[in-house]
């Protein structure tokens, strides 16, 4: 039997839509073992709201794995036990992702490399932005080449906190990504080249205030703010009490501040704002970490 940790994930941070993301500190953990046929159990969160059956993503994520091996996979037993909110934009698919390829290649062996992995499980959850964090931990810029995934890991400063608001709705990305344009004007693609560019280098020299003015985006926010009512009032309000950075957490609906001090009142206020708009809302206070999935036992 294996279990493995995987971490929590906030994708695109802002400019850096399908590009970049940062692994936190909370966790779901997936315990695999063989089995004659596929029983999957879960605890904590979500509970009614994820498959047990061979529709399962940690289950048909193991699978592959399999296939990739060249073994046969009879069945599986797992046991899923969930920290991360479902559809809120915190990689809840990702960490299932990463959870399922993890523990199937530790079980068998590790017949995949970090390489191999990376591009499983990009490939299936369609974008680097969370599986790659969720892997590999830290910040991660990610993107495909000619034939590989590439990966660059960058580690978050150690003051660095992120504060996020999880509202009570769920919010599937598959639908806040059909919102998006298939085009976009080249002022939109250029203004985003240049604040992606430099919310990567304010963090690679942990220059907050350069930080504080570059966490902009034209790409995908816009267009999802009708699905997050309050969305732009909070970026506004909660930057206004110190936060360096207030941004949808990946396709939302969670919003994701950045803070280094202040923490009480950026926190205070992101859950009165939502509160104003209707939206209940849990607030909790992470920190970025450096380790991805890993295996407990
Ligand atoms: N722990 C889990 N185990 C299996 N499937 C999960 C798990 N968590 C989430 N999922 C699946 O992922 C879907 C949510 O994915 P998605 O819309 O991308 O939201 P998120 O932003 O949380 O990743 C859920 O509807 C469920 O099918
Ligand atoms: N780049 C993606 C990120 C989705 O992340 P999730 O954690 O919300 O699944 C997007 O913005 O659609």
């Amino acid at each position: 039997m294996v279990k493995v940790k995987v971490p929590a994930t906030t994708a695109n941070l802002g400019p850096g839509f399908d590009t970049m993301g940062m692994a936190l500190n909370m966790y779901n953990t997936v315990e695999m073992d063989f089995h004659h046929s596929l029983d999957i159990t879960i605890s904590g969160v979500g509970m009614n709201d994820i498959d047990t059956d061979e529709t399962n993503i940690v289950y048909q994520a193991a699978k592959m794995v399999f296939d990739k091996a060249g073994q046969e996979c009879k069945g599986l037993r797992m046991h899923l036990h969930n920290e991360i909110p479902v559809a809120r934009g915190l990689g809840s698919s990702a960490a299932a992702v990463v959870g399922g390829v993890v523990a199937a290649n530790n079980l068998l062996g590790s017949p995949l490399n970090e390489q191999q992995l990376a591009e499983l499980v990009t490939e299936i959850e369609g974008h680097p932005d969370n599986v790659l964090p969720a892997l590999i931990g830290g910040i991660v810029i990610a993107g495909w080449g000619k034939e590989h995934l590439l990966y660059h890991k960058i580690k978050p400063g150690a003051q660095l906190q992120a504060i996020v608001a999880i509202p009570e709705f769920f919010l599937a990305t598959k639908k806040a990504r059909e919102v998006l344009p298939t085009q976009v004007s080249f002022q939109d693609a250029l203004f985003n080249v240049n604040r992606a560019s430099l919310v990567v280098s304010s963090l690679l020299t942990e220059n907050y205030e350069l930080l504080s003015e570059v966490m902009e985006d034209r790409l995908h926010q816009p267009y999802r703010s009708d699905l997050i009512p309050g969305m732009n009032a909070l970026i506004e309000r909660t930057k206004q009490v110190g936060a360096i950075g207030v941004v949808l957490s990946g396709a939302g609906p969670t919003m994701l501040a950045l803070t280094i001090d202040n923490s009480d009142a950026v926190a205070a206020t992101m859950q009165q704002v939502f509160t104003e708009y209707g939206i209940r809302c849990t607030v909790r206070r992470l920190v970025p970490i450096m380790t991805g999935a890993e295996v407990v036992l």
